[in-house]
């Protein structure tokens, strides 16, 4: 017997980006919220609370630090846990603040314990009081990703973690060892290499940023080497061994085996739905081969009262590819249904390392691939006044046109402020006017975006 029974008209699992927005609108046009919250230290989702938030910060404060020469290793020790302290206290913060802003809603109410359907209708939340039995006309999966640890001898070793059990480690690790070079590895590579960790980054790829044009990727890689971070690439970790002073990795590349030590291992290889104990079975919720939740376009999963929004869906990882889905519900409960996931065009990304890497639409290789005639034109950060101001002359900066009708294919900004450069050349695409409207724009000065005058410049 539940201790607690509940009928309400929305019920949202998780508290992601884009189920935190939805809550207090839901709650808004009158209606009755729950929001089922598993962790109380997860109020507000993995976004402030384990993933961007406490990245970036970590990310400003190593920045900052790397800027000063000369520093012991003692004194960047400290300044890496002060930094960890630091950041605690604004993930604090954005916690309460997160939770109050749907908990102090008339109509919502955040309920915290692990939740798991019963059938398509009632969910059970194991709560530290009980148990309660959700009823609801509309259920809201938002219940985010988790890191996928390889399955490989040693992996439960003590040195081992995963970047939220990393983000509360206050002793900077002398030497980290990373699994993995995609966004997670490359970011925390650039953070502990800018507190004055050895860095070593274990790629299984061959390609460094395979996404990414060889220009830019060279770029980046040359730049982070600068900063004492070495990649293997097509690189295999075969096993973990726990010592009582380090971890030794055993590696297998294409140059041979080798072991390494390590006083910290961060797995960053990818990450899958949090669909475990959901039950969803129960509710008929299908999934991918991939284990995320399937969903039409509108988000709809296959049963028609059940959505799912965020990580969980199979989507874009991004915080602001979430809050997007929180758009499309919306828009289908009470707009006139017409976005989905097909408006998504021209969206930016940014990988925080430093200097920041943004990218908007396609790469030279994708124009190319797509079948286009382009032209490119790139020019070295260094070129900025902002950047030689800021001292953030590495990199470089890209653009592709199309030659046959002069519009805007593609820009990547390996540069400073590149994460806010970028939102203005997508805003600009989405207008499809030929490049040479934003090439002879007014921009302020100094300024990292007036760069897109003299990039777009070269192009002629
Ligand atoms: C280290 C790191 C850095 C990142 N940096 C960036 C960045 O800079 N920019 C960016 O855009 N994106 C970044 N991301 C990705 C971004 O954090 C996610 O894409 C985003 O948070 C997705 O949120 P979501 O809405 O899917 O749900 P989440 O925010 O993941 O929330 C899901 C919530 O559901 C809860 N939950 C899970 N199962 C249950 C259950 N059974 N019952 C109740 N509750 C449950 C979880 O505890 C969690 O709080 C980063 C991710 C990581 C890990
Ligand atoms: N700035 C941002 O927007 C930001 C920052 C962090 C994370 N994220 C999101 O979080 C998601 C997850 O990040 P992630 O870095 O964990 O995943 P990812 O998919 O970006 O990269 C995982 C990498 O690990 C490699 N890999 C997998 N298994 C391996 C193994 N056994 N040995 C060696 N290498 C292995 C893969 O080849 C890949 O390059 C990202 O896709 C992104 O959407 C976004």
């Amino acid at each position: 017997m539940a201790d607690r029974r509940e009928k309400v008209d929305a019920l949202i699992i998780g508290f992601g980006k884009g189920g935190k927005t939805l809550a207090p609108y839901l709650a808004a046009q009158g209606l009755k919220v729950i929001v089922v919250e598993k962790s109380p230290l997860m109020y507000g989702g993995t976004c402030i609370n384990v993933g961007c938030i406490p990245t970036k910060a970590l990310a400003h404060d190593a920045h900052l630090l790397s800027q000063r020469v000369g520093l012991s290793m003692e004194a960047r020790s400290e300044a890496y846990a002060q930094a960890v302290r630091d950041k605690n206290a604004l993930v604090s913060l954005l916690r309460a603040k997160n939770f109050d802003n749907v908990n102090g809603r008339p109509g919502a109410t955040v309920l915290t314990g692990a939740a798991s359907f019963l059938n398509p209708r009632e969910v059970r939340v194991e709560t530290e009081d009980g148990e309660w039995i959700v009823e609801a006309d509309r259920i809201f999966i938002n219940t985010g990703a988790r890191a996928v640890l390889p399955n490989l001898p040693g992996i439960e070793g003590s040195r081992i973690y995963t970047s939220t059990e990393l983000l509360e480690v206050e002793r900077l690790p002398a030497r980290l060892a990373i699994v993995g070079g995609g966004y997670i590895g490359l970011e925390f590579a650039s953070i502990y290499a800018g507190f004055g960790s050895e860095v070593t980054v274990i790629e299984r790829g061959t390609r460094f940023m395979p996404r990414e044009d060889p220009d830019i990727a060279d770029e980046v890689r040359k730049t982070l080497e600068k900063k004492g971070i070495r990649f293997l690439l097509n690189a295999g970790v075969n096993r973990i061994e726990d010592g009582s002073d380090a971890s030794i990795l055993h590696v297998s590349c294409p140059e041979g085996e080798s072991e390494l030590a390590a006083d910290a291992i961060l797995i960053a290889a990818g990450r899958t739905a949090n669909t475990e104990g959901l039950n969803l079975d129960a509710a008929g919720v299908a999934r991918s081969e991939r284990g995320f939740i399937q969903v039409d376009e509108r988000l709809r999963t296959n049963v028609p009262h059940i959505w799912a929004l965020g990580d969980v869906n199979g989507g874009p990882q991004f915080t602001y590819i979430s809050l997007d889905d929180y758009r499309i519900v919306r828009d289908a409960l009470f707009g006139d249904g017409g976005r989905s996931t097909k408006d998504r065009h021209y969206v930016p990304y940014t990988v925080f390392i430093d200097p920041p890497l943004s990218q908007v639409g396609m790469t030279e290789t994708e124009a190319l691939r797509a079948g286009h005639r382009v032209k490119t034109a790139a020019l070295p950060a260094s070129a900025s006044p902002r950047a030689r101001q800021l001292r953030q002359t590495e990199g470089l900066m890209k653009a592709v046109v199309d030659a046959d009708n002069g519009r805007l294919l593609g820009v990547t900004l390996f540069a400073a402020e590149s994460g806010e450069v970028v939102n203005i050349v997508s805003m600009f695409m989405k207008t499809g006017e030929p490049y040479a409207t934003l090439r002879d724009s007014i921009f302020t000065h100094p300024s990292m975006a007036e760069s897109l005058n003299d990039l777009l410049s070269a192009i002629g």
